[in-house]
Parts: C-alpha cells; sequence; structure tokens
C-alpha cells in the first residue's frame, strides 16, 4: 500500500483530518515517568495507544528523540503503530535537505531504519537533493512551502518572478516532482490566506498543516482555504496542546479528550 492510498483509508476509517504530533519533552512528562530509562517511548506509546482511533497519521518530530539521544526508542516507537494500530500512517518530520548522496542515507535512516512511512524535507537543494526519498516511491514527501513560524516570510515571501517563493515552491513540486502522486506540502495553520493560494497552485496533493494549538492558528480558516471538494486533502497537526494536556498518571486520557475536541472541531468545517 502506497503513503497515499494509506492516508485515505485513515481519513476514511477515522473519520478524521487530524494528526498527532509526537514531540516528546521528557521535561514536561509527568512525575511517575520521569528518569525511567524508556520514559520517551513509554510516554509517547500510551498517547498513541489512547488517540490512535482518532487520528489519520501520527508525526514523530525527529528531533525531540535525538536530543535525548532517543533514536531507538523512536524505532521501537514507529514498530509498536505498525503493529499496533495498522494503517495509521507515520511521518516523520525531519525536514532533511543535502546534496543527493547525503539524503540517500537520509532516505535510508526515515524509510529503513525507522520504518517511516512519508518524510518531511526542505526543498531549498532542489529536486536533485529530493529525489533519493522521492526514489522510495511508495513513501511520502512533504516539502516545506509556506512554514507556520513568523520568521517564514522572511524568504518564502520574497518577489521571484512576479510570484512568491512559497508559490513557485508549491507549482514546481505540483508540475515536476509529484511524478508518482507521492508529494505533498507542509503549510502552517497560522497563514490560512497562504494556504488557500497554495491549494488552487496544486489541486489535490495533501497538506500537512501544522500551527493549530499552541501556535494559535485558525482552525475554521485552515479548513476553509485547504479543504478539497471531498472534505480531505489535509493532515492537521496538534503536537503540544494534546501530548500535555494532563500532568498526571491520566496523561493519556487527557490527550484522549483534547485529541476527540480537536476532531470534532476539524469536522465541524469539513
Ligand atoms: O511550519 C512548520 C513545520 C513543522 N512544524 C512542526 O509541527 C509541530 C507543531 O507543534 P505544536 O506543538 O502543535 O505547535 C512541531 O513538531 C514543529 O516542529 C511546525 O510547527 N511548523
Amino acid at each position: 500500500m502506497t503513503f497515499i492510498e494509506m492516508l485515505q483509508a485513515a481519513w476514511q476509517k477515522n473519520d478524521s483530518l487530524l494528526c498527532v504530533g509526537l514531540d516528546p519533552d521528557p521535561m514536561k512528562f509527568p512525575t511517575h515517568l520521569q528518569g525511567r530509562p524508556e520514559a520517551i517511548f513509554e510516554f509517547c506509546r500510551a498517547i498513541v495507544d489512547a488517540t490512535a482511533d482518532l487520528v489519520c497519521a501520527f508525526k514523530p518530530q525527529i528531533a525531540y528523540f535525538a536530543a535525548n539521544c532517543a533514536e531507538d526508542q523512536l524505532q521501537a516507537l514507529i514498530a509498536h503503530i505498525h503493529d499496533h494500530h495498522p494503517g495509521i500512517p507515520v511521518i516523520v518530520d525531519a525536514k532533511r535537505g543535502d546534496i543527493g548522496s547525503t539524503a540517500e542515507q537520509y532516505a535510508i535512516e526515515v524509510f529503513e531504519r525507522y520504518c517511516g512511512d512519508a518524510i518531511t524535507a526542505n526543498p531549498y537543494m532542489g529536486r536533485d537533493s529530493v529525489e533519493p526519498y522521492l526514489a522510495y516511491r511508495n513513501k511520502g514527501v512533504f516539502l516545506l512551502c509556506r512554514t507556520s513560524n513568523p520568521g517564514g516570510s522572511d524568504l518564502q515571501f520574497l518577489d521571484v518572478g512576479g510570484q512568491k517563493l512559497y508559490e513557485h515552491v508549491a507549482g514546481i513540486v505540483a508540475r515536476d516532482w509529484n511524478m508518482n502522486g507521492q508529494c505533498g506540502l507542509v503549510v502552517g495553520a497560522t497563514y490560512p490566506g497562504e494556504i488557500a493560494r497554495v491549494r488552487r497552485i496544486i489541486g489535490e496533493m495533501p497538506l500537512l498543516v501544522p500551527g493549530i494549538g499552541a501556535q494559535g492558528g485558525d482552525v475554521e480558516a485552515t479548513l476553509k482555504a485547504g479543504r478539497t471538494a471531498c472534505g480531505t486533502g489535509l493532515i492537521v497537526n496538534n503536537s503540544r496542546a494534546i501530548l500535555y494536556a494532563g500532568k498526571g498518571e491520566d496523561f493519556a486520557q487527557a490527550a484522549r479528550q483534547a485529541a476527540m475536541t480537536s476532531r470534532a472541531l476539524i469536522n465541524r468545517f469539513r
């Protein structure tokens, strides 16, 4: 099954465009988990098991695992998701970008070591830097387009021949890089106006949309700007507002409640 097929099935099965982001920060863990050798895995596994029927994807952010020397726990977590919640795609948020020979190693890391179903990548070094990911034809590749942070416009708003750089990225990915129908774009929920412009450029390609929850993005405006005619097309990520909804031993139950609220809000505007 390709990433896109998995995503479409998960959108339908769980009636959800919600992606739970896995950004484990041990400083924010409930006290009963702190100091445990596998705390990152145990925390994320509890979140995953509590929310898997509510999501269309999980998105582990690789920096949180690498910063804590916990890459083995990321590997175990993704194996757990595939074994216990088959059909829910895992998007490894790595934002990689490098020359082709190095990108080949990044692709092996994400797709063969971690067994991720999709990766986020930086398009700035051009097509040959992305081709090693595209060579895995059944995997998804999400290119950064209009990121959710305020400073994103420093470069993404530069005029390149009468259009903004992020619009150029959207066009080139949709037209030239998406030969196998495996590409998507990252567009922040903090900028719904740009989501609408990107949607007009790319047609039905999926958009990974971080920025609701802790970053304050507008869910209604995001959905109206980015949903496709059939009410899908979006993977709406929410990390901290779900992960840290509770602080006690019942943190996973609190995360489930937060995920249910988030999914319902998203579905109201589909
Ligand atoms: O433009 C971008 C691209 C990626 N991210 C990532 O998404 C999550 C957002 O976390 P929240 O806690 O829901 O704010 C995080 O992993 C970022 O690295 C993004 O925010 N914006």
